[in-house]
């Protein structure tokens, strides 16, 4: 059966925290999304606008109150029992019981791969993020950002076909960020994983994205879509023309001022 082309649609979805209760919290109103397989879709707004919540109905963590959510072509939940995607979250949730490594097969060893593939796969992921040397470490010897690491290599070590990644950077210095958007690119790039990425940063955004994603506060909704196409990332990327055009550009998107439409790309 050949993958669908579509990875993850949102339908008129409206997500009421505490509906009909004190505390009633209207966090998503009206958000369609389409996201095609293998685009790369950041997530960008203030704080409370509803980004979390997006990621989590996805993921099937919470339902929405209204509206669809497919993903792969299933219903939500299909796709949590079948484990279509791997997530990094802001806090790493790693299971300090266990080494490092472990907490890195442990995907694997829910979808019953054989111990020495476990192992391998676990090891090379590790490697990936610069942590190799940690592997028989537990997760308290570790730095925050290298928690964080951890957590995206075992986000990654099923090669889901989605990753749903809230803030996985935010706590990691600028040369690791860096480097790591580099490898997240080239790991999605070379098999096809689609991405939706929740990021505080305009740059990052920008730099990681096929296409940003606006969103505004109360209530919490898409406000503009940023096409964006840099082309292959270089070392020159972040200081192209373009990728300062894309970073102004959804700037004036956050603050609801831009005016042109368009791709914002390197032959533009
Ligand atoms: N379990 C919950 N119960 C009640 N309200 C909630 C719950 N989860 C989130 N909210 C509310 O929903 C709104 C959206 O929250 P969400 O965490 O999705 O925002 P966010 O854009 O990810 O914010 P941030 O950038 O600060 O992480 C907020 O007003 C928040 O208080």
């Amino acid at each position: 059966m050949t993958a669908p082309e579509t990875a993850v649609e949102l339908s008129g979805v409206n997500k009421i925290f505490n509906e009909g209760r004190t505390g009633e919290v209207p966090a998503l109103t009206g958000v369609d999304l389409t996201i095609a397989r293998g685009e790369f879709v950041a997530l960008i707004g203030p704080s409370g606008c509803g980004k979390s919540t997006l990621l989590r109905l996805v993921a099937d963590l919470i339902a929405p109150t209204s509206g669809t959510v497919t993903v792969a072509g299933k219903p939500a939940r299909q796709a949590r029992l079948d484990q279509e995607y791997g997530i990094a979250f802001q806090q790493a949730g790693l299971f300090e019981w266990r080494t490092v490594l472990r907490n890195v097969e442990l995907p694997l060893e829910l979808r019953g791969h054989g111990r020495r593939e476990r192992r391998a796969r676990a090891e090379e992921m590790l490697e990936l993020v610069g942590l190799a040397d940690f592997a028989r470490h537990r997760p308290a010897q570790l730095s925050g950002g290298m928690q964080q690491r951890v957590a995206i290599a075992r986000a990654l070590a099923v090669h889901p076909p989605l990753l749903l990644m809230d803030e996985p950077f935010g706590a990691l210095d600028e040369m690791t960020r860096e480097r790591l958007q580099d490898e997240l690119l080239r790991i999605c790039g070379a098999t096809g994983t689609s991405t939706i990425f929740v990021t505080h940063s305009i740059p990052e955004a920008v730099y990681l994205a096929d296409r940003v994603v606006v969103m505004s506060a109360r209530p919490g909704r898409i406000t503009d879509v940023v096409p964006i196409d840099l082309g292959e990332r270089t070392e020159a990327t972040r200081q192209s023309p373009a990728f300062f055009t894309g970073i102004t550009t959804v700037r004036a998107a956050l603050r609801g001022t831009r005016t042109t439409a368009g791709i914002v790309g390197a032959d533009r």
